[in-house]
């Protein structure tokens, strides 16, 4: 039974969910670094929020781990480079609680304008400054959306329905969605000029952090007011106090900080700065929401192979999982096949993809011939680490797909692998048993299955050739159960394909690469 650690408070549904699922839960929240690194060896998988840092230490030290599962949007707490080396998927609940968040973010907007929480504050102490809160009116004012992804876009229409002009600054929004949206895309120079209200929808990146610095607040309007409810990196707090200070921004609303949990903070204490903890996402519908999508999305990955929004894995419905299996499995043998022949460098690695299967997620497929093709020189891939691992090593993959095939077979899959001194290519495809076969090596056709342990031998296609083969196996008392033959015409290059039943040792492999008219033969294991 697979084990799960949610290691931040998440919803109790997401425990019903794993019960009912047959997924073992464990639930310790608030853990040390430490404390985490000692006890990740236990679970496939680990469900969290923002709170856990899944850090390289805490991914080298998950020896089980498969799937980290964010139970909201945001995966900056967790090192995605160091995970997807691991093989182990990562993935987020991408709308669950994106209408939360934008509700969020236009609350804070509007208590900024209305000055609401400090009223709220001298209110209560029994102050009575009626004349204290000036505030100002949102409609016919400018809003500035910096990153009008899922959460911007609902911002956008909030602010609309507001009577607010809306302006946009995202390098991915299309003129288009734009306009079906009802804003004004705009670079964000522009927007900084332009807005009376700024606020922040963007992923913490290496080109978002920092994005709102001096440089940025000195292009803006005096008297602007920032809202925050991204990520802290977006916005250099010490920047924002000087401008706070100066009077140029006339207030800022912050629900994320530079670092968190924060406890101190330089901007804490401002009269003109309102603080909320991350609570961005922190409404019973949206937790109850990523709850229930992060439980489902892990227990179906570690219950039946289905991937639902991974961050760095082409998803695959739990429909498809079934469907597509057989034809992993068969990549996985094609690339597994002429990774253990593969003894320079690969450049290059084509699939092609003929009929049915070019209709199938085919970089799913592509993924597990990597990984196959990999796995005999590499020692740790798997079919999230294979395409990155092919990248670092300058392999450049293609797929080409055919949507009628052009041979006998209803489905054809065919690698070709191109190293520095050959191409080689193998093919296979899958018969209506759901069995993987490989049916072409080097244009050679055959049909075989591919067994445990299988010789591989190349020769010239010459009489005595087979029965002298048999001979060196029977007397190694090396049991054949399946041959098959190749050949690319009379008395040419053939290979044959062997399924024995036990190991092929060192002694029978150079008995046999000693026969007459043999060219090479392998021992393959699969
Ligand atoms: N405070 C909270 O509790 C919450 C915070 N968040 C934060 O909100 C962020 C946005 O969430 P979604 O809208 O769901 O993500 P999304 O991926 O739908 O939208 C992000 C948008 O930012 C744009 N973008 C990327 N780089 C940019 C750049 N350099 N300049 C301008 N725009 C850029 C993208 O094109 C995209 O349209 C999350 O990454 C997360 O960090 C999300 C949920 C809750
Ligand atoms: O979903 C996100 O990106 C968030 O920032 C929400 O964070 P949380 O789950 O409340 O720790």
């Amino acid at each position: 039974m697979p084990k799960v650690l949610i290691s931040d408070k998440l919803s109790p549904a997401a425990i019903d969910i794993f019960k009912q699922r047959g997924v073992e839960v464990d639930v310790k929240t608030g853990l040390e670094r430490d404390e985490l690194i000692k006890i990740i060896d236990q679970y496939d998988g680990l469900a969290i929020r923002s709170a856990t840092k899944v850090t390289q230490p805490v991914i080298d030290a998950a020896k089980n781990l498969k799937v980290v599962g964010r139970a909201g949007i945001g995966v900056d707490n967790v090192d995605i480079p160091a995970a997807t080396a691991k093989g182990i998927i990562v993935m987020n609940t991408p709308f669950g609680n994106s209408i939360t968040t934008a509700e969020h973010a236009i609350a804070m907007m509007m208590a900024l304008a209305r000055d609401i929480p400090q009223a709220n504050a001298s209110t209560h102490a029994g102050k009575w400054e009626k004349s204290k809160f000036m505030g100002v009116e949102v409609t016919a004012k400018t809003l500035g959306i910096i990153g009008c992804g899922n959460i911007g876009s609902i911002v956008a229409d909030r602010a609309l329905g507001l009577r607010m002009k809306v302006v946009a600054f995202d390098p991915f929004l299309t003129p288009e969605r734009a306009q079906d949206l009802g804003v004004g895309k705009v670079e964000l120079d522009e927007l900084l000029t332009r807005a009376d209200f700024i606020t922040l929808h963007t992923p913490l990146t290496d080109k978002t952090r920092n994005i709102i610095d001096a440089n940025a607040i000195a292009k803006m309007k005096d008297g602007v007011r920032i809202v925050n409810c991204a990520r802290g990196g977006l916005v250099v707090e010490a920047d924002l106090k000087a401008a706070l200070e100066s009077g140029k921004v006339a207030g800022a609303a912050l629900d994320v900080f530079e670092e968190e949990p924060a406890k101190e903070n330089p901007l804490f204490g401002m009269e003109n700065v309102i603080c909320t903890p991350h609570l961005g996402a922190s409404t019973s519908e949206a937790q109850e929401n990523v709850a229930l999508q992060v439980a489902e999305q892990i227990a179906d990955y570690l219950l039946t192979g289905a991937v639902t929004n991974a961050i760095n894995m082409p998803s695959i419905s739990a429909d498809e999982a079934p469907k597509l299996s057989p034809f992993v499995k068969l990549a996985d043998l094609l690339g597994s096949f002429a990774g253990q022949l593969t003894e320079t460098g690969i450049e290059s690695v084509t699939l092609e993809y003929e009929g049915e299967v070019a209709g199938m997620n085919t970089r799913a497929l592509t993924n597990a011939a990597l990984c196959g093709l990999l796995k005999p020189l590499l020692a740790d891939v798997n079919v999230v680490s294979a395409p990155v691992l092919a990248k670092q090593r300058d392999i450049n993959v293609e797929e080409v797909k055919r949507e009628e095939p052009r041979g006998v077979y209803e489905t054809y899959m065919r690698l070709t692998v191109k190293t520095e001194r050959q191409e080689r290519s193998v093919a296979g495809t899958v018969f209506s048993d759901g069995k993987p076969r490989l049916i072409q090596v080097k244009g050679m056709n055959m049909e075989a299955e591919l067994g445990p342990h299988m010789l591989y031998v190349t020769n010239e296609d010459k009489p005595g050739f087979i029965g002298a083969l048999g001979s060196v196996l029977g007397n190694a008392g090396v049991n054949i159960a399946n041959f098959n033959l190749g050949r690319t015409g009379a008395g040419a290059d053939a290979i044959a394909l062997i399924e024995v039943d036990q190991e092929v040792t060192e002694d029978v492999l150079k008995a046999v690469n000693e026969l007459p008219h043999v060219r090479q033969a392998k021992a393959l294991k699969f």
